[in-house]
């Protein structure tokens, strides 16, 4: 485990560029075992989930390489193994492996997916788009165990109840090499989802309206990469810099951004006055003395997105008045709010109606936290650069789970930052 040292109080300047998105990476490193050739990703962020990804492919004896955001995979080779359960419980998206698994082999056995701490987070409506498709799903114990007759999966009508990306991504995954015609209904929307049906069909997958809410797609016997595929700008990466750079920045430019990717949350920034310049690919965040407050609710997208709430809090702290957050996703992602509160930020969670109420603050003071899961480190990271002193982030390797290369990034950007492996 590493702890991330933080000394505080260094406003931020320059350019930062964002990573490739880290939830299209991985999936499109599961969605990989269904390739009859080797693949090849660029833009690969080098973010801990990677680096457990590849554990996973290794125990399939499927090779994997990756250095400069190149990630070759070859799962020419791939064996059914059983598979390795730490690293599987250390990332929410080893479920993939479920619909990856079922279209390369129809069967699946698999521990139950770990992954942020941010309540419950149910996988009933995977375990449906399955069984749909003719599998029969089984609970042993912690384990998942997938099956098929020898007909394998066929097409099916699916209407998802709860819009899901990783069951779109999932039902999506299973149908692509199953026989006749899927149809995903209530699909959510993500542009992870178009990033993953793009690699699929570029390979000869007949995948129709992903990025909407009805997604059709036709199986097909083999898919073949043909091209490199680079994967899109993480949008909630680039939304954790934005507020970073609005709440403590003097000029700081966020490239190698899709500003469309990003409407619900950049029309909250101006809301609160903040100047954005948005070119094609890039955003440039001017210092702003004075904030309105807001109100955030997160929706599926394109709404304000859940991941997002977190990080957007330090910002909302320098605001004039209270704003409010409901996270309709996840209500209970507050992992944050003690941690903050240690550091002399008003903010308080209202159990009875799940809203949560930022107050003006006028300084944070560096202290002993802990980062409980990925984004309730960022907002806590962003709070360590704001404050007078020293902040010590206990449990950093949440945040390196999603951070692409964060101490040089913070670092070009004149934050002083670094991490400590706390192992010994
Ligand atoms: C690896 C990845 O891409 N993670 C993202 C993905 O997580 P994940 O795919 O796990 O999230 P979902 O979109 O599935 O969850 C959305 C909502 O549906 C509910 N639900 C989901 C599945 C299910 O079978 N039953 C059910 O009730 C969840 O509890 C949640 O309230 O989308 C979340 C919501 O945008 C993001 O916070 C995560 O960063
Ligand atoms: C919740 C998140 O990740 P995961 O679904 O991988 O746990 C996140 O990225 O904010």
């Amino acid at each position: 485990m590493n702890k991330m040292i933080i000394k505080g109080g260094h406003r931020l300047s320059g350019n930062v560029t964002i990573g490739g998105a880290k939830n299209s990476t991985v999936a499109l490193i599961p969605a990989a075992i269904l390739a009859d050739t080797p693949v090849q990703f660029d833009m690969v962020p080098n973010i801990l989930d990677v680096h457990n990804l590849m554990v996973i492919l290794e125990s399939m004896n499927v090779s994997s390489d990756f250095a400069d955001g190149i990630l070759n995979v070859d799962p020419t080779t791939i064996n059914e193994s059983a598979l390795p359960s730490k690293a599987i419980k250390s990332l929410r998206a080893s479920y993939y492996f479920m619909g990856a698994l079922l279209g390369r082999f129809g069967r699946a056995k698999i521990t139950f997916p770990g992954g942020d701490n941010i309540g419950p987070r149910p996988i009933d409506q995977h375990i449906k788009a399955f069984e749909a498709m003719g599998a029969k799903v089984e609970n042993d114990g912690d384990e998942i165990i997938i099956t098929t007759n020898e007909d394998g999966l066929h097409g099916a009508q699916i209407f998802l109840d709860v819009v899901s990306v990783g069951a779109t991504i999932n039902a999506i995954l299973a149908a692509v090499k199953a026989k006749g015609s899927t149809v995903i209904r209530n699909a959510a929307k993500e542009p992870e989802i178009i990033d993953v049906v793009t690699f699929l069909n570029n390979m000869g997958a007949k995948v129709r309206g992903a990025g909407t809410d009805v997604i059709r797609i036709e199986g097909v016997e083999s898919l073949r990469a043909k091209n490199t595929h680079i994967i899109i700008p993480d949008r909630i990466e680039a939304g954790t810099y934005l507020s970073m750079a609005a709440a403590y920045g003097d000029g700081v430019k966020i490239q190698n951004v899709i500003p469309e990717h990003l409407e619900s949350f950049i029309a909250k920034l101006q809301e609160m006055g903040i100047d954005l310049q948005i070119n094609e690919d890039s955003i440039y965040v001017p210092k702003t003395e004075e904030l309105k407050n807001i109100e955030i609710k997160t929706m599926p997208y394109p709404g304000f997105a859940t991941d997002l709430q977190q990080p957007i809090t330090p910002l909302l702290l320098m605001a004039a008045g209270d704003s409010t957050i409901i996270d309709t996703i996840y209500p209970k992602r507050t992992k944050h709010i003690s941690e903050l509160k240690k550091m002399g930020a008003k903010i308080r969670y209202d159990e009875g109606n799940g809203t949560i109420i930022v107050s003006h603050t006028d300084a944070l003071v560096g202290s002993k936290i802990e980062a409980g899961e990925i984004r309730a480190g960022a907002s806590e990271m962003i709070a360590g650069l704001m404050a007078q002193g020293t902040t010590v982030i206990d449990n950093a390797d949440n945040i390196l789970r999603g951070y692409d290369n964060i101490i040089d990034k913070l670092t070009n950007l004149n934050a002083v930052v670094e991490l400590v492996n706390d192992e010994s």
